[in-house]
């Protein structure tokens, strides 16, 4: 961005400002907001404005579908995209408690700051008057959002309506902060004021600046949400053998396969996220040995293997609210077909009586279910071990019918939710 300061804002106009343009760059060109920041797009601002920009964008897509009805009755027609997504910021401001006096006068000063848009400046001041006054109370009437049409009809087919809308729930909550710890989960959830859920995983309130909490330094714990410690856990990886994770950065489950005192290798194609990796086993002292390369050409013979395949991140909206919006699912077949290939070339690579464990982070049976049910009938050596499911935190109603485990972000909703995931523990023929 080339209008950001790189002045603190304490009017929070530069802040608003990088909202509107991160949701013109999700909704208007279908970018995805790590694509965004990982390119760099808000590294002139302050750390405080960054963060700020982020959650304000977050927050308008989760709300997307109920700013749009409020506002839709204070306009006439449409304005441009950029002044729509000004006003969608100031509306779910507005609408969740942010003060009328300072959300109004910096929406205003955001359209009145560029060429393009400045002569709406009036209209941005009268329509968000007006949401300050009726706003709040329809906000809070209206249903939780619903997933664009092209990812609900297929989930709604594989789920149920009444899953779904449960489902939709969860994503409007959003996700809290979840950690992993080392060791002394009750240590670290009384030291940071969280709590300890099931599977061991320490839960506090996001919104914090992650590498200002205690231990984040010394490397006592890494983020990763709790649904995620499951493919780790349930591969049981032991002392000693030799075990490979395979798409393994940024490295959440090669920290708990390294914890284990196996003899971890993890394989990832992507550069930049394996020095993510690198730097995340830097900072927990864990082990592990590393390789920039294809799945589908790696070799050997592994006692376990770990498969987290790349996948359409259904599961993780409630973290990424962007993704709905700025996908259509068209990619979506190449990569089913590209987690098919992988099994297989995975598969080859167990030595036999192995243990390994296929996951995605998605809510479509077609990267999960579907997946398992195919895989077995092309491998006459594989099976499903349903017994490996067996751990704490597991509900066995979260089991399906081919013996995987369905995690769906309703669940533990109490506790606050979690991603969804597929998660299968396959064995080998000895
Ligand atoms: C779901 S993410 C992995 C998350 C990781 N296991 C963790 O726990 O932090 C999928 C990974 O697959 C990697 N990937 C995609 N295609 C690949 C390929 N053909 N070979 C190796 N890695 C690939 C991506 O770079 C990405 O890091």
């Amino acid at each position: 961005m080339s209008d950001t300061s790189s002045a603190p804002s304490d009017t929070g106009v530069a802040a608003r400002r990088s909202a509107v343009f991160l949701l013109d760059q999700v909704l208007g060109e279908g970018k995805l907001m790590s694509e965004l920041l990982g390119a760099g797009v808000l590294d002139r601002l302050p750390a405080d404005d960054r963060a700020r920009a982020q959650r304000l964008a977050q927050e308008t897509l989760r709300g997307l579908e109920r700013a749009d009805r409020i506002l839709q009755r204070h306009l006439n027609k449409n304005p441009p995209l950029t002044v729509r997504n000004a006003l969608r910021v100031g509306t779910v401001e507005l609408c969740t408690g942010g003060a009328a006096h300072g959300v109004v006068n910096a929406m205003v000063s955001v359209v009145a700051g560029t060429k393009h848009t400045s002569h709406l400046k009036g209209l941005t001041n009268a329509v968000l008057r007006k949401v300050a006054d009726d706003g709040p109370e329809a906000w809070a009437a209206r249903r939780a959002p619903r997933l664009p049409k092209w990812l609900r009809g297929p989930l709604v087919d594989a789920w149920g309506s009444d899953v779904m809308l449960a489902v939709e729930r969860a994503h409007f909550r959003g996700a809290p902060l979840d950690l992993t710890v080392k060791q002394d989960a009750a240590g670290w959830a009384a030291r940071l004021g969280g709590a300890v859920l099931p599977n061991g995983t320490v839960r506090i309130d996001a919104g914090v600046q992650v590498s200002a909490l205690p231990g984040f330094e010394e490397g006592a714990w890494w983020v990763q949400d709790a649904a995620a410690t499951f493919p780790a856990q349930i591969l049981d990886a032991q002392p000693g053998e030799r075990v490979l994770d395979l798409c393994a950065a940024p490295g959440g489950k090669t920290m708990q396969l390294a914890q284990t005192g196996a003899e971890v290798l993890a394989v990832d194609d992507s550069h930049a996220r394996m020095k993510r990796l690198k730097e995340n086993l830097a900072r927990t002292g864990l082990d592990a040995r590393t390789f920039i390369k294809d799945v589908r050409q790696f070799q050997g013979s592994f006692d376990a293997i770990l498969l987290d395949a790349p996948c359409s991140a259904t599961g993780t909206i409630r973290r990424h609210p962007d993704l709905p919006f700025a996908k259509d699912g068209s990619e979506f077949g190449d990569l089913i077909e590209l987690q098919a290939e992988m099994l297989d070339h995975a598969w080859s690579l167990l030595a036999p009586g192995g243990r390994m464990v296929f996951c995605t982070c998605s809510l479509l049976p077609d990267e999960g279910e579907v997946q398992i049910d195919e895989a077995l009938e092309r491998h006459a050596d594989m099976s499903v071990d349903r017994a490996a499911l067996a751990r704490d935190g597991i509900d066995p109603a979260w089991i399906s019918s081919e013996g995987g485990l369905r995690l769906r972000p309703d669940f533990w909703e109490e506790a606050g939710g979690m991603d969804g995931f597929y998660i299968a523990a396959l064995r080998k023929a000895g």
